[in-house]
């Protein structure tokens, strides 16, 4: 096993008690955030309706369009995203402007009233059909950390990785929403000192801290979309955690990459933020160190979009294990997106693609606990016992916030799964 990075050299990993992120969510879901979700009650649960979140209630959006006589009711009173997503841009921000003005303005306060309910009596659901997912590797500090612990006797970074965004084609049926249990994983490891692959459930069950983009306007068939063409197809973005064993990823992945090792669960917080709730969180990504072929290079002014300061924090049985800053990530989201399609490959509403796991520079803001044990050597000390990897029982959460306008803060919802034993073990 390799060294740490020299940054982490006098770092101990541990538990700091505050609570840096967590504030009230009725200041972090105001009239500039407005995330989509699905939603039903427990007098109608087959009945699932779209939803505006507004402080600590849920706006009945397909209700309150037709009480508003809005000429979306139609994308609104749905029981998915999909369609919503699939009308394209102008009407994302159509409906973005009235739910606002329904919400906030006096005139219409009452009737909107009508059509609020308090979160705490709905259950939430995927809110949308996720077509193809697609998970990337964009943090540089992730990439090493990784390469550092598996290819010791290789350069941390592949040839490849400042070139184009490195990524793979993942599972889109096992995406699942926040609060699903997560049965951990069963299948082929080998340990180094064994001859042969054991089969049996994972012994090194991860977790990943992304953030997921979710594509609204489809594309066509041999079709690029270029870096400009990010703000017409991507609707909003979601938190995600990619669970991943790490025993069964390290037998499995050479040389096609990772199979049965993450395709087992991805969860997804219920909220989607339309992009344009970001502005305020643009950031310029970091200073490319090799000149990029043109579909990639994001210099020329007006293009370097999908860069987002969003903060995340990854909680573990309800301690700050990690910090992760989504803006040092080395490639953006809208140059994911190029990658994606260069090749003619078309879009689909509901494609899912992850920025892959974030890591910034200090250990405290790894994004794996891969990365936060180095390989499992260094333990977390928690307050209620050692950990490497995920226990049954283990309740891991993502939660994150940004810069909203005029001084707030935007809350990106959560995402928690709790790990259940293997079946049958
Ligand atoms: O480099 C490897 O062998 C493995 C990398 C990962 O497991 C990370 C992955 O899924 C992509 C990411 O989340 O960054
Ligand atoms: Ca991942
Ligand atoms: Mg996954």
């Amino acid at each position: 096993m390799s060294e740490r990075a020299p940054a982490s050299a006098s770092f101990t990993v541990g538990v700091r008690a505050h609570n840096l992120t967590r504030m009230s969510d009725t200041a972090l879901f105001g009239p500039d955030n407005l995330p989509y979700g699905l939603f039903s009650t427990p007098d109608s649960p087959g009945h699932r309706r779209l939803g505006i979140r507004y402080g600590d209630d849920v706006l009945d959006a397909g209700a309150a369009a037709l009480a508003f006589g809005s000429a979306h009711a139609d994308v609104l009173q749905q029981p998915s995203l999909n369609p919503l997503m699939a009308a394209g841009r102008s009407v994302w921000r159509a409906v973005r402007a009235e739910s606002r003005s329904w919400l906030t303005e006096d005139v219409h306060r009452e009737t909107a009233a009508r059509h609020l309910l308090p979160l705490s009596g709905v259950r939430l659901h995927l809110p949308f059909e996720v077509a193809d997912y697609v998970d990337f590797y964009a943090s540089e500090q992730h990439a090493t950390n990784v390469g550092r612990i598996f290819r010791p006797d290789d350069e941390a970074l592949t040839p490849n990785w400042k070139h184009l965004p490195i990524g793979y084609h993942g599972r889109a049926g096992t995406v699942v929403v926040s609060g699903t249990p997560v049965v951990r994983p069963q299948g082929q490891r080998k340990p180094p000192n064994e001859p042969l692959p054991l089969f049996g459930p994972s012994r090194r069950l991860d977790i990943e801290a992304e953030v997921g983009f979710v594509v609204g306007a489809p594309s066509e068939l041999g079709a690029q979309v270029g870096l400009d063409g990010f703000r017409d197809h991507v609707f909003g973005v979601t938190l995600l955690n990619d669970w991943s064993a790490r025993d069964l990823q390290a037998w499995e992945y050479v040389p096609l990459g990772p199979f049965l090792g993450k395709s087992f669960a991805t969860s997804v917080s219920p909220w989607i933020t339309p992009l344009e709730a970001l502005d305020a969180a643009r950031v310029a990504p970091p200073a490319r160190d090799l000149p990029l072929l043109p579909y990639l290079d994001d210099s020329a002014e007006g293009l370097a979009e999908g860069g987002l300061d969003l903060r995340l924090t990854v909680r573990l049985n309800g301690h700050v294990i990690a910090e992760p800053p989504f803006s040092t990530m080395y490639w953006t989201a809208a140059q994911q997106l190029a990658h994606l399609t260069v090749n003619g490959a078309s879009l689909r509403t509901g494609d899912l693609y992850a920025s892959g796991t974030v890591s910034g520079p200090e250990p405290a803001q790894f994004g794996s606990l891969l990365e936060l044990t180095w390989g499992g050597r260094e333990p977390l000390e928690l307050p209620d016992g050692k950990r490497t990897f995920l226990e049954d029982g283990d309740v891991v959460t993502l939660t994150a916030w940004c810069p909203g306008p005029a001084g707030t803060r935007l809350g990106l919802g959560e995402v928690t799964g709790e790990v259940r034993p293997a079946v049958g073990a």
